[in-house]
């Protein structure tokens, strides 16, 4: 039988009922009547400890979110996607990041063929190569060792790598340079090869399509670059190698397909940075780092496709936005890592959930009657604490918040890290509870300045605890919150895999870019808007 549209199902109507009764009670309040809810709400797994106590809810709440799970059959939907079914209709494609990071010598057949070996001899490949390069046995054209590494490629082929390079700095080889280069604005390239010399300079092009414009763009300019300082074409094979599905075009390109490696068009591009796009990731951490990463991933999806629902971290967490996001009308979600290595953990996740989610038709095509995926932003902790959360803390939208913190840090020093944490629980506490105006009287605060002074509190906050930000651990923490997305998808009944709204705006700048460039009127197609600007930029050049 079909499922029901979203709002038709049973439980969803419970839940417009259940949120009618309970969607304006207090944090304060359900914390008093339930003295325990800060250890039973509560879940573990993959070396994350999820405190979800602050959240407005009640076990009822969660009772109807998982009936809402069930009916929507999530889990079905889950078991789809593990066994490779095509599950990314608008493009006919299976969606298997997760076969990634399946351990050699287990299998996953699909189409008939078993993909986890494909994976592992490209993941051996990479390894190679990283262990050449490490340990200087790869040579440059002039006969140097390789000492910067520069990944080119954006979006999914950029953010990936550069959030991993920052979260895994300290595994980091210190002797080797990296650089990330994706915008299209010359001035990325130019400032991210000012002060290399070429003759020890890699770089890598990653692009699954090969097809994207800035991408070639930069890969062009860094091959301008690199063959105007060593003086020849030929340096070209020693210096660049690339990451694609996309050989043809790769060898186009001039890079040899000997020097590239593979993925598949089973892997999203924002679903990638475990697969050979992750190489600048290899290249910085080795690959047994690298494979510990993979072991994290592949440990939280374990734990997503067999933990009960009532105890499964990306399900709660997924339900709980979807509970925002639909019944309280809730437009955004902040992600405060209390990491200083998570610094480009946000930015990550802008492209994971929102180009996974920003979805207005359900997967057979109707338009939604009811919000999707949420804006997804945040910096790390503490610095956001001095900047945007007073308006988390006295704004008047709800903004529900990921707080993530560990136990131990990389680089101790003093009361540091127990003054980081103590932020942390103090801002999740703060949100949730606030401060009444006796509170504010009571401190003697003159009457006029109480009502400024007055904190509603009722913010809802998850917090995520793990020891320490190992590869394993990031693994785990990405992985969650690639099913957080997948479980929404789910409830929303949307195609999370494709990204068709990014189109448009690439085959609009196709046609504008010759006409900046040529003296003709631009072309009467445009609107006049655009033709103003189009003009105007031309004088201004
Ligand atoms: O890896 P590429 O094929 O170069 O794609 C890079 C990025 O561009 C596309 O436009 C998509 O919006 C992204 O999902 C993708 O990650």
């Amino acid at each position: 039988m079909p499922i029901s549209p979203l709002r038709d199902r049973a439980a969803w109507k419970a839940l417009e009922h259940h949120h009618a009764e309970i969607g304006g009670r207090h944090l304060r309040d359900l914390f008093e009547e339930d003295p325990g809810r800060g250890e039973r709400m509560t879940a573990e797994a993959a070396g994350l400890y999820l405190d979800y106590s602050k959240n407005r809810i009640t076990d009822e709440t969660l009772r109807l979110l998982v009936d809402l799970a069930r009916e929507s059959e999530l889990e079905q939907r889950r078991d789809m996607m593990f066994r490779g079914d095509r599950i990314n209709v608008s493009e006919g494609r299976s969606v298997l990041h997760v076969a990634l990071r399946m351990p050699r010598g287990s299998s996953l057949v699909v189409d008939g063929a078993d993909v986890v070996p494909e994976v592992h001899e490209v993941l051996d490949r990479m390894a190679g190569f990283a262990r050449r390069v490490r340990s200087g046995e790869w040579k440059g054209h002039t006969g140097k060792p390789i000492r910067n590494i520069v990944n080119i490629g954006i979006g999914g082929s950029d953010l990936g790598p550069v959030m991993a390079y920052e979260a895994l700095r300290h595994y980091s080889r210190r002797d080797l340079t990296f650089r990330f280069v994706s915008n299209v604005d010359s001035t990325d390239v130019a400032e991210a090869t000012r002060d290399l010399f070429a003759d020890e300079t890699l770089f890598i092009v990653s692009s699954k399509t090969f097809g994207t414009q800035e991408t070639l763009a930069n890969a062009r300019s860094a091959r301008d670059w690199l063959v105007g300082q060593l003086g020849t074409e030929e340096a070209v094979a020693r210096h660049f190698v690339a990451v694609s599905t996309n050989a043809e075009r790769v060898a186009e390109f001039g890079i040899d397909t000997e020097n590239m490696f593979g993925f598949w068009d089973w892997v999203g591009g924002r679903y990638s940075m475990d697969s050979a796009i992750g190489l600048s990731t290899m290249l910085a951490i080795g690959p047994d780092h690298f494979h510990e990463m993979l072991d994290g991933f592949h440990e939280m999806d374990e734990h997503f496709r067999t933990a009960p629902l009532t105890e499964n971290l990306p399900v709660l967490m997924g339900l709980l936005g979807v509970w925002y996001v639909n019944f309280f009308q809730v437009e955004s979600v902040a992600v405060l890592p209390y990491e200083q290595y998570l610094k480009r953990f946000p930015a990550y996740l802008q492209q994971l959930t929102m180009e996974s989610n920003g979805k207005h038709v359900t997967v057979d095509g109707r338009t939604v009657d009811y919000a999707t995926g949420p804006v997804y932003w945040g910096e790390p902790g503490t610095n956001g604490q001095h900047s945007f959360y007073q308006l988390l803390h006295q704004g008047t939208r709800l903004i529900p918040a990921d707080l993530i913190g560990f136990g131990r840090t990389h680089n101790p020093l003093g009361a540091h890290h127990d003054l980081l944490m103590a932020n942390v629980f103090a801002q999740a506490q703060a949100l949730a509870f606030g401060r009444t105006e006796e509170e504010v009287r009571a401190e003697g605060t003159a009457p006029e300045v109480v009502p400024h002074r007055v904190m509603e509190g009722n913010r809802p906050s998850n917090v995520l605890l793990a020891e320490l930000l190992t590869p394993r651990v990031l693994g785990s923490l990405v992985a969650l919150y690639e099913h957080i997305v997948f479980t929404q998808g789910v409830i929303w009944d949307i195609d999370s895999f494709d990204q068709w709204g990014v189109e448009l705006g690439k085959v609009l700048a196709g046609r504008i870019a010759p006409q900046l460039q040529s003296e003709a009127e631009p072309e009467l197609s445009h609107d006049s808007s655009t033709n103003a600007l189009i003009r105007r930029y031309r004088g201004l050049k």
